[in-house]
């Protein structure tokens, strides 16, 4: 599925209309597990509800909205409000930067704390992102699936993105495609991942 197999390289995933980099091991298990506990103790966490086809529904995760002050953007009908960056996510923030050659001002974070938690089908495709936003998504804690769906052919594919990994969509991925991270009820460990953004003024 990936043209190399070189864990710490850069891995170029072929698929239509979308442009995806995969880097199973940008950070070594040991830190990326040092990263998770930290992370979870030091972040505002909150849990919202959103509307769903009228209904107010919590969210079956936990979230933090870091960035810089006029990194605002309204996701599922939300408002986030980004709370000044935190030493460590400017640490990390910094690292996804001189990877991808990107500059991003705000981070989203998600905790899904057992296999319960999930994301459902979406793409960040919030005006406020731009046109083919880049978006590098950070995984630390638990591997969980991450499914990909074509929104006209209706293609599916499933990345396991690894504790550690970094997975940079950008291009078209957004327009063409929606992603989500679906419950797994065999997995009882957490996992926090950070989607680094660039919110337009
Ligand atoms: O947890 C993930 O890997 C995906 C997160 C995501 O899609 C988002 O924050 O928009
Ligand atoms: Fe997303």
């Amino acid at each position: 599925m990936f043209a190399t197999n070189d864990s710490s390289a850069l891995q170029t995933l072929d698929l239509p209309d979308a442009t995806l980099q995969y880097v199973p091991a940008f950070l070594n298990v040991r830190d990326a597990d040092d990263h998770y506990r930290a992370l979870c103790d030091s972040l505002n966490w909150r849990q919202d509800n959103i509307k769903m086809f009228g209904r107010t529904v919590r969210i079956p995760r936990l979230q933090a909205y870091y960035g810089d002050p006029q990194a605002r953007y309204r996701y599922s009908g939300l408002w986030m409000l980004p709370q000044p960056w935190t030493e460590h996510l400017q640490s990390l923030r910094e690292r996804c930067q001189s990877h991808t050659g990107q500059v991003f001002n705000a981070v989203l974070a998600n905790w899904y704390r057992d296999g319960d938690d999930s994301m459902g089908w979406h793409s960040d495709d919030e005006p406020e992102l731009g046109a083919q936003p880049v978006i590098a998504s950070l995984t630390l804690g638990s591997c969980r699936d991450f499914d990909l769906r074509h929104k006209v052919t209706g293609q599916k594919i499933r990345i396991p993105l690894q504790n550690g990994s970094l997975l940079i969509m950008s291009g078209t991925t957004q327009q063409y495609w929606q992603h989500a991270v679906p419950k797994r009820k065999s997995i009882d460990n957490g996992r926090i991942n950070l989607t680094f953004r660039r919110i337009q003024a």
